[in-house]
């Protein structure tokens, strides 16, 4: 039996996948959103020469040299610039984020100086332009200061409010329907059999889809039954994308495609080189992308990273600006590996080259959630890869979910 390569399972998923459209968000509600356009500076920030101190707005000339005396005309607090000018001898009290008043281009800070009635001696000298902030220091009208596809994080959605931006174009979220199958499991709190399991698929891809940006609607469990898979694919349409879990092989009770087959399904792909994943299935239901991973838990967690992030990336537009490949020296030996593309679950620890030590558990088995939990990373080992040595450097994916 042949089995597609990662690479090409993934290039079929992302194959002619456009950007969803375009909705408005508060600041308040814009953090983890995905950018739909660039925000360009409309407005110049500081928008006037300001004062980054407290202390006295002078003349620079005036106090080249001290001590000087000087003649207190008035005061400027944030928010309320002073309406006159400062002349030669002459002194404006100013405080941090007031504008500059005309005729003032240097800020002298308090501490240096002693007001006395209505003047002011400052006692050291001061360059010109000190402490002075100018018009346009951070951005200037027509920057493009955030691009198409960037994450909203804090310190963005902190620019945009400063840009004077109250709505945020950003993409549609993805709505991802997750279906868990198996006549075997049980919600989490009930009181299972001996040949029950608790479900936890869905709830770890659930919380998966959410993390990335795109909004999760669980299906519920679904029995191992051709009406009630059909009934429960029914209940997706509308979604961008279904994600069925288990089901996914060649038992007699795996009938998540035939399902799916009896719906319309479009099959793009079923089986592929990778380990875990196997038994993944891609196609599509009209509009409907559907992703059939397998139920083993590490299988369904691992092929979600590998192939439902890079499509749910594609919906949002995002650009991949922190998706570097990522490199590690192995911390053990592992053995030649066989057809299937490996993704191991493996330690990260600091090293003394600069770069990280990845250390594989020894076991591997794709039930092994627990594992997965505590793992840092997986470290691939291509198809047919041969022996390899403590210290080779490694890719990694990080397991940052
Ligand atoms: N004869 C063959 N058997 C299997 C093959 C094969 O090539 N030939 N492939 C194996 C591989 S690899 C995988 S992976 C699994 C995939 O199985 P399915 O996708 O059909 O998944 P299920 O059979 O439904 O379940 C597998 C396993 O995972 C547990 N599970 C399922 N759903 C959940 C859930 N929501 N929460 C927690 N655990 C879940 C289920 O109880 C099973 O233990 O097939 C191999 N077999
Ligand atoms: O591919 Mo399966 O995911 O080995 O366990
Ligand atoms: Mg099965």
């Amino acid at each position: 039996m042949s089995l597609l390569p990662v690479e090409d399972a993934l290039a079929r998923i992302l194959q002619a996948v456009e950007p969803l459209g375009v909705e408005e968000v508060p600041l308040s509600h814009a953090a983890g959103r995905i950018l739909a356009e660039p925000l360009i500076a409309g407005r110049d920030q500081p928008p006037a020469d300001t004062s980054a101190m407290d202390g006295y707005a002078v003349r620079g000339a005036d106090v080249a040299t001290a001590p000087a005396t000087l003649r207190l005309i008035g005061t400027a607090p944030a928010g309320h610039g002073f309406d006159g000018a400062v002349g030669p001898g002459e002194a404006v009290r100013i405080f941090t984020g007031a504008p500059l008043p005309d005729g003032a281009d240097t800020i002298v800070i308090q501490e240096d100086t002693r007001a006395e009635g209505d003047t002011v001696t400052v006692q050291e000298p001061a360059s010109a332009g000190r402490y002075v902030r100018r018009a346009g220091l951070d951005f200037r009208t027509g920057d493009t200061l955030l691009e198409a596809g960037m994450t909203l994080n804090a310190r963005r959605i902190g620019l945009a409010a400063a840009m004077n931006r109250a709505v945020l174009p950003v993409r549609r979220r993805p709505r991802v329907a997750i279906m868990p199958t198996g006549d075997e499991l049980v919600v989490p709190g009930e009181t299972p059999r001996a040949d029950q399991i608790v479900s936890s698929n869905n709830y770890a891809l659930a919380a998966f889809v959410e993390r990335f940006g795109a909004e999760a609607l669980d299906l519920g469990i679904v029995r191992d039954d051709l009406d009630a898979l059909r009934a429960a694919i029914a209940r997706a349409r509308g979604c961008d994308i279904l994600v069925t879990l288990g089901g996914a092989s060649v038992g007699d009770h795996d009938l998540v495609q035939q399902a799916l087959a009896e719906e319309g399904l479009d099959l793009s792909f079923w089986r592929i080189a990778m380990r875990p994943g196997k038994p993944l299935m891609y196609g599509r239901l009209g509009n409907l992308r559907v992703l059939g991973l397998p139920g083993n838990p590490v299988s369904s967690l691992v092929c979600g990273r590998i192939f439902l992030k890079p499509l749910m990336d594609a919906l949002l537009g995002r650009s991949a600006e922190h998706d570097r490949p990522l490199r590690a020296r192995l911390g053990r030996d592992l053995g030649e590996n066989d057809r299937r593309q490996d993704y191991l679950r493996a330690t990260l620890k600091p090293g003394d080259d600069g770069y990280p030590v990845a250390t594989p558990y020894d076991r591997q088995d794709s039930s092994m959630l627990g594992m997965l939990a505590s793992a840092d990373c997986l470290v691939v080992r291509t198809p047919f890869a041969s022996p390899a040595r403590a210290g080779d450097l490694v890719d990694i994916v990080p397991l940052d979910f």
